[in-house]
C-alpha cells in the first residue's frame, strides 16, 4: 500500500465520509445533542424540587428563577404544580432523555456499520472487477487484508466523526451561554483551552503515525498468516515454522503495542487534559473573584458552563486523537478501491460475441508482463471450430502466457487477437469468457461438494454431470468419496491428489460446453494411460469445438490438427506430429528424449 500519505490525503478520505449519507449524520448529531440537552433540563428540574422539600413538600406558589419558569410552564399545561407531579416530570424527562441517548448511540452504530458494509462491498466488487495483473502485482495477501480487517478499523472514522461532532456543538453551546454572562472571562478562557489542546495533541506522537504502525502489522500479520496457514506443508517440510512464528510475533507484538499507546495516549489526553481544565479553572475563579468581582449568580452561571464544557472538550480532543489513529486505514481502503477501479477491466461492448466462436487467430501479438522482458514476441497462429492444436516448447517459453491473452486476462501489447476475424477486445469480457473453458495445471478447487466444483452453481441435470464426470474420469475416484458427489473436498481441495483435482477441473470445464477448450497442462498429473484415454474420450466426444492445449508431455498433443513449438515467446516450429518429427528441429529433439 502506498506510503507517502500526505495531509491532501488525508483531507480527501475525510470530506468523502463526510458525503457518505450527510443527512442521516446531521440527525444523528442533532438527536443526540438534543438527548445531552435533556440532560440539562433534567437538572434544572431538582432546583423546584428542592425547594419543594425545604418548604414540606409544597412548592412556593410564586417561585421565582428556574423553578418559576416550570411553574409557569405547569400552570400552562394545566398540571399541579407539586412534588408528586414535579418527581413525574422528572422522571418524563429522564425517560425521553436516555431514551432518546439509547436512539441515537444505535443510529450512530447502523451509519459505522453500514459505512463499512460499504466499504467492504465496494472493495470486494472493484477487487472481483480488477485486472488479474492488480493480484499479480499486490498479492492476494494484501487485497484480503484491505477487504477485511482495514475496512473494519475504516468504518470506525464515521463513528468518531459523529461523536466529534456532538461535542463541538454542545461545546459551541456552552460557549455560548459563558460568552452571554461573561465574555472577557470567556474569551480567556477559550484561548487557554485552546492551548492546552494545542500543548496536549503536540507533545504525544500523532495518533497517525501510532495508526500508520498498526495498518503496517496488520498487513504484515496476514501476509504471515496466509503463508503459515496456505503454505503449511512447504513450511513443515522446508523448517520454517520457527521463521515464519518469529516474524508473526514480531507483527503482533508491534500490533499490539501501538494499540496500547494508542489507547493509552487518549486515556492520557482525557486525564492531563482534565488536570489542566481545572487548573485553569481555579486560576479564572481567582481573576473572576478577585479581579473583576463578578456578581455571584454571574460567577455560578459561567462555572457551570465551563465544568460541562471542560469534559466536552477533552472528549474531543482524545476523539481527534482517536480519528487520527483510525485515519490510516482510512486512507488506505479508500485508496485500494481508487487503484482497483483505475486496474478495472475493461467492459466495452463494441460487438456481441457470436453465438458460435468459429475462428480464432493471433495476429503479430507480441506481449510482456513487465517494462523488462518481452514475453511474447509476434505471435501468429489460427484455429478452425473442430480443431485440436498443440502448443509444446521450455518451461517459460510463454505457452500459458498465449492462452491466458486468449482470456483476455491481460491485452496484448502490440498485433490483434481475433474471434470470427473481431478483435476480442471489442467484446464484452465476461460475455467472451463465457466462450472459453480453461482448466490450468493447478486449478483451484472450492471448498464445497464435488456437485458444486463441477457445476459452479449452474442448474443441470445429473445426467449431465455423470456424463462429463465419466469422461473426465472423475468417475474412478467417486466411489472412494464418503458422501459421493455431496463430499465437500476441503480447502482448495486438499482431500485430493493432484490429478484427482486436475481431473475435478476438466469435468468442470467440459460442463461448461463452451467453444474453445483450453487445457494448459491439464492432465498433467494423470499417469500416461489415464490422460491418452481422458484426451481420446474428449477428441471423440465433439468435434465442434476448439481444443487448445498446452503439454510438456508430447504424447498429449500427438493427435493434434497442428502443433507449435514455442521458444523464448516466438513460434519456431509448426505442423503435425510427424511433420515436425521429420522436420529434426527441436520439438523431434524433445520427442527423441521422451521417448
Ligand atoms: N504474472 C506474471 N508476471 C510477470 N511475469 C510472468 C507472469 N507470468 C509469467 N511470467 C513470465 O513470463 C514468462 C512466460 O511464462 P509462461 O507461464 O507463459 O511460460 P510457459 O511456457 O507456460 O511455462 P511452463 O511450461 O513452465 O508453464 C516466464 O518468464 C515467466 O517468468
Amino acid at each position: 500500500m502506498n506510503e507517502n500519505i500526505t495531509r491532501k490525503d488525508k483531507l480527501v478520505a475525510l470530506s468523502k465520509v463526510a458525503q457518505y449519507r450527510p443527512g442521516f449524520t446531521a440527525f444523528i448529531v442533532v438527536f443526540s445533542v438534543f438527548a445531552t440537552l435533556l440532560e440539562a433540563i433534567g437538572l434544572t428540574f431538582l432546583l423546584p424540587i428542592i425547594e419543594a422539600a425545604q418548604e414540606g413538600g409544597i412548592p412556593s406558589d410564586n417561585p421565582a428563577g428556574i423553578a418559576g419558569f416550570f411553574f409557569a410552564l405547569y400552570s400552562f399545561l394545566g398540571v399541579p404544580f407539586t412534588l408528586e407531579y414535579l418527581i413525574l416530570g422528572l422522571s418524563g424527562v429522564m425517560i425521553i432523555r436516555y431514551s432518546s441517548t439509547f436512539g441515537a448511540k444505535w443510529l450512530a452504530v447502523i451509519l459505522s456499520k453500514d459505512y463499512e458494509r460499504n466499504m467492504k462491498t465496494r472493495s470486494f466488487e472493484a477487487a472481483l472487477e480488477a485486472q488479474i495483473s492488480y493480484y499479480d502485482d499486490k498479492g492476494s495477501d494484501e487485497i484480503l487484508n484491505a477487504i477485511i480487517t482495514q475496512t473494519r478499523y475504516a468504518g470506525r472514522v464515521i463513528n468518531g466523526i459523529v461523536k466529534l461532532l456532538q461535542q463541538i456543538l454542545l461545546s459551541l453551546m456552552y460557549v455560548s451561554v459563558a460568552l452571554i454572562v461573561a465574555p472577557w472571562l470567556t474569551i480567556s478562557g477559550a484561548v487557554l483551552l485552546g492551548g492546552i489542546s494545542y500543548f496536549v495533541q503536540n507533545i504525544l506522537e500523532p495518533g497517525y503515525a501510532v495508526g500508520d504502525r498498526v495498518a503496517n502489522a496488520n498487513e504484515r500479520i496476514q501476509q504471515k498468516t496466509q503463508a503459515g496457514t496456505q503454505g503449511i506443508r512447504e513450511v513443515k517440510l522446508f523448517g520454517v515454522v520457527d521463521d515464519i512464528y518469529s516474524e508473526f510475533r514480531k507483527s503482533v507484538d508491534t500490533y499490539t503495542d501501538s494499540g496500547i499507546s494508542l489507547n493509552r495516549n487518549e486515556a492520557a489526553i482525557t486525564s492531563f487534559y482534565q488536570l489542566l481544565v481545572a487548573l485553569m479553572l481555579f486560576g479564572l475563579l481567582y481573576v473572576a473573584i478577585s479581579v473583576l468581582s463578578l456578581p455571584i449568580a454571574t460567577l455560578g452561571v459561567f462555572l457551570f458552563a465551563m465544568f460541562r464544557l471542560a469534559p466536552r472538550v477533552s472528549n474531543m480532543n482524545s476523539r481527534f486523537y482517536n480519528i487520527n489513529g483510525n485515519l490510516p486505514h482510512l486512507v488506505r481502503t479508500q485508496q485500494f478501491i481508487e487503484h482497483l477501479r483505475e486496474r478495472k477491466e475493461d467492459r466495452q461492448k463494441d460487438h456481441l460475441v457470436p453465438d458460435t466462436i468459429t475462428s480464432i487467430a493471433f495476429e503479430d501479438v507480441s506481449f510482456s508482463y513487465t517494462d523488462d522482458e518481452q514475453v511474447l514476441n509476434s505471435i501468429s497462429f489460427e484455429a478452425h471450430r473442430g480443431e485440436f492444436v498443440g502448443f509444446v516448447g521450455q518451461s517459460g517459453a510463454g505457452k500459458s502466457t498465449i492462452v491466458s491473452l486468449l482470456a483476455r486476462m491481460y491485452d496484448p501489447d502490440s498485433g490483434e487477437i481475433l474471434a470470427n476475424g473481431i478483435p476480442v477486445g471489442e467484446f464484452d469480457v465476461r460475455d467472451w469468457r463465457k466462450k472459453i473453458a480453461m482448466v490450468r495445471q493447478d486449478p483451484f478447487i472450492f471448498n464445497d461438494t464435488l456437485w458444486y466444483n463441477i457445476t459452479m452453481g449452474a442448474v443441470v441435470q445429473k445426467s449431465e454431470v455423470r456424463d462429463v464426470a465419466e469422461i473426465a474420469k472423475v468417475t474412478e475416484f467417486l466411489p472412494d468419496l464418503p458422501d459421493g458427489f455431496d463430499t465437500v473436498l476441503g480447502d482448495d481441495g486438499v482431500k485430493l491428489s493432484g490429478g484427482q483435482r486436475q481431473r475435478v477441473a476438466l469435468a468442470r470445464a467440459l460442463l461448461a460446453d463452451s467453444d474453445v477448450l483450453i487445457l494448459d497442462e491439464a492432465t498433467s498429473d494423470l499417469d500416461s494411460n489415464l490422460e491418452q484415454q481422458i484426451h481420446a474420450a474428449i477428441e471423440e466426444l465433439d468435434d465442434d469445438r476448439i481444443i487448445i492445449a498446452i503439454a510438456h508431455r508430447l504424447s498429449t498433443v500427438q493427435g493434434a490438427d497442428c502443433i507449435y513449438t514455442i521458444e523464448q515467446g516466438e513460434i519456431t516450429e509448426t505442423g503435425t506430429h510427424q511433420e515436425l518429427v521429420d522436420k529434426g528441429g527441436k520439438y523431434a529433439e524433445l520427442y527423441a528424449i521422451q521417448t
